[in-house]
């Protein structure tokens, strides 16, 4: 087996807060294998953006190790950043250059010469379809199209592994999804990427594993389907009259412990999971049938990375998202050097 391009030991970053120590990420132990295309995924304040910058050596962690691109992201810094690119959250804002002086800016500072990033340029502004507006300052051009020059920026040295913070946030529904695919692409083509976002359709949508993380710590590190799989799917059966309820909860009892009373548009019914969701709807539309139960309707509603949230945690990703996150006292880094 390969060695892996990220791992990461008790990883851990605390910050002083006015009401005590904050603890951003709390001894994570991650490893990405080269060529997948991982996401954490966790509401605000959860600690993914801490630990990209840790992990580009742009944070010194508190305690714990991590190795990206097989070098120490503390004792070998300099050999990390060449090795990685980094689009952090809100980079590329407003620019009087054009985005091509931009990108061949970037090369040269990574030591490329004038002729490979010229090459390198044209290829990525043809794989992330800027060849309209890269001629343009950045200052003109839209929210989405400066997303994929960040990325550009970011891929210039053709680095293996590219870290994205959040990159669609604040993109419309067609520009989120048009960057989602430049992205896969770049993914496809061999690139690892590692990105952060709280955006539950993205990292279900374009995620290998989804690395779930809430205060600090990973809770959850599988598939998008496995860990969907693993929450079953949830069934609700509408009910004709109150007393059907308990024959229901009766027959369904042993199948789901947790099988409840709840209201079905303004029907009474029961809600169960069953990880054998749609077979065993039928099967139970027919048993209640059998033991002549009046069965109104029924519904079978495969779960969401947020209904796994929400098992993990008892709080939804959405509501978690909304809650305020303490206010930094130290200032972020900048974009590592080159
Ligand atoms: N420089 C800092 N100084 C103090 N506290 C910080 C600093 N940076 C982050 N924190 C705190 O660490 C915790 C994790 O923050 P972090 O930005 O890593 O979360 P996140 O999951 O990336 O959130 P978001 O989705 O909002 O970007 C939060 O409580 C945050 O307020």
């Amino acid at each position: 087996m390969n060695a892996p391009i990220i791992e990461t030991t008790a990883l851990t970053k605390t910050f002083p807060g006015r009401r005590g120590t904050v603890e951003a990420v709390r001894s994570l132990d991650l490893r990405v294998e080269p060529g997948e295309l991982v996401a954490l995924l966790g509401p605000n304040g959860a600690g993914k953006s801490t630990t990209l910058r840790m992990l580009t050596t742009l944070l010194p962690p508190t305690s714990g190790a991590a190795r990206v691109a097989g070098f120490d992201v503390v004792r070998e810094q300099g050999d990390v950043r060449r090795h990685i690119g980094y689009v952090g959250q809100g980079n590329g804002a407003g620019s009087i250059q054009r985005g091509r002086d931009e990108l061949l800016n970037a090369g040269r500072s990574y030591g490329m010469s004038a002729a490979d990033t010229r090459e390198r340029a044209a290829h990525l502004v043809d794989a992330l379809d800027l060849g309209g507006v890269v001629d343009r300052t950045v200052q003109t051009m839209s929210g989405g199209q400066r997303r994929r020059l960040d990325i550009a920026l970011g891929m210039i040295h053709a680095p293996a592994l590219l870290f994205l913070d959040e990159p669609s946030t604040g993109l419309d529904p067609q520009n989120r999804a048009h960057l989602q695919e430049q992205v896969l692409d770049l993914h496809r083509a061999g690139t690892t990427v590692v990105l952060t976002t709280h955006y539950l359709d993205e990292a279900d949508a374009m995620a290998q594993r989804v690395v779930v993380v809430d205060h600090g710590r990973v809770i959850a590190d599988d598939t998008p389907q496995h860990l969907k799989d693993g929450l079953g799917v949830r069934v609700t059966v509408a009910l004709t009259g109150t007393d059907e309820v308990a024959r229901t909860l009766a027959l369904v009892g042993d199948a789901d412990p947790e099988a409840h009373a709840v209201e079905v548009d303004g029907r009474p019914g029961v809600a169960l999971r069953h990880r054998d969701g749609t077979a065993y709807a039928a099967d139970l539309v027919r048993r209640l049938g059998d033991a002549g139960v009046g069965v109104a309707g029924i519904e079978v509603v495969r779960p969401t990375l947020d209904d796994v949230f929400l098992s993990l945690t008892g709080r939804s990703l959405r509501e978690a998202d909304g809650q305020p996150a303490d206010q930094p006292t130290e200032q972020p880094a900048d974009q590592p050097a080159a």
